[in-house]
């Protein structure tokens, strides 16, 4: 698709609609501190130990969406979600080598309010009731916000923390950028195939996404207070 074209696909137009918060949600200062390696390292395992219950949650929202793909649907956009499990599996065994590093006990972790909330909701998206085209929005906008938020600490001007950069990398890094729009696609296809109450149904999502991506990172910030 060219560059204009994709400019008007409804994932594009609710990124520009939601220009603030989604700007809010991949500029926070958490993200700020790692990039100008001001942040101080509590913050940073603070924010590990929640966001590995997250993934482990999230597993189970992909897990749904890879259920939902229709089954008329080209094989690539099964490869592309069963791609994403996959990676998750992966930042699982990276979050408990990085915890083993920072002397992190993440089975005694207590889950805080903003990170329920939002498993709550993925546990919603994951019903039957939430369509394909809903779901696959909403997977490719919570990667998008992680792949964006990070993609900044690897900028040229960056002074992200040598300790750090295997965190930024694995979100930041070309490759999670490519698969974000590849879940980007698949997004668009499906909201093109969806029915107007399904997009109003995705829009709705979409932005309870952001708004729950940015309290997840204010409280991350939150040992500082
Ligand atoms: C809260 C959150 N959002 C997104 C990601 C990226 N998988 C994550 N690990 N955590």
């Amino acid at each position: 698709m060219s560059g204009q074209l994709e400019n008007r696909t409804l994932t594009a137009e609710w990124l520009r609609q939601n220009h603030e918060l989604y700007t809010a949600a991949t500029n926070h200062s958490f993200i700020k501190s790692i990039r100008d390696g001001t942040i101080d390292v509590n913050n940073f395992k603070h924010w590990m130990e929640q966001d590995y219950h997250f993934v482990r949650e999230l597993v189970r929202f992909v897990a749904s969406v890879l259920q939902k793909v229709p089954r008329n649907a080209p094989e690539h956009d099964l490869d592309v979600i069963l791609g994403g499990l996959t990676a998750l599996e992966s930042e699982i065994t990276w979050f408990r080598k990085e915890a083993n590093f920072w002397q992190i006990f993440l089975e005694r972790v207590t889950l805080l309010q903003p990170n329920k909330d939002y498993c709550e909701f993925l546990k919603e998206l994951e019903r039957e009731d939430t369509p394909y085209a809903a779901a696959v929005t909403a997977f490719w906008l919570i990667e998008l916000v992680y792949c964006a938020s990070f993609m900044s600490c690897l900028e040229e001007d960056a002074k992200t923390p040598y300790e750090l950069v295997s965190t930024v990398k694995r979100w930041g890094s070309p490759e999670f950028h490519q698969y974000t729009l590849s879940l980007k696609k698949l997004a668009d296809k499906a909201l093109e195939n969806a029915s107007d109450a399904e997009q109003k149904q995705a829009q709705k999502i979409f932005v309870r996404i952001l708004e729950l991506e940015l309290k997840f990172w204010d409280m991350a910030g939150f040992v500082l207070g």
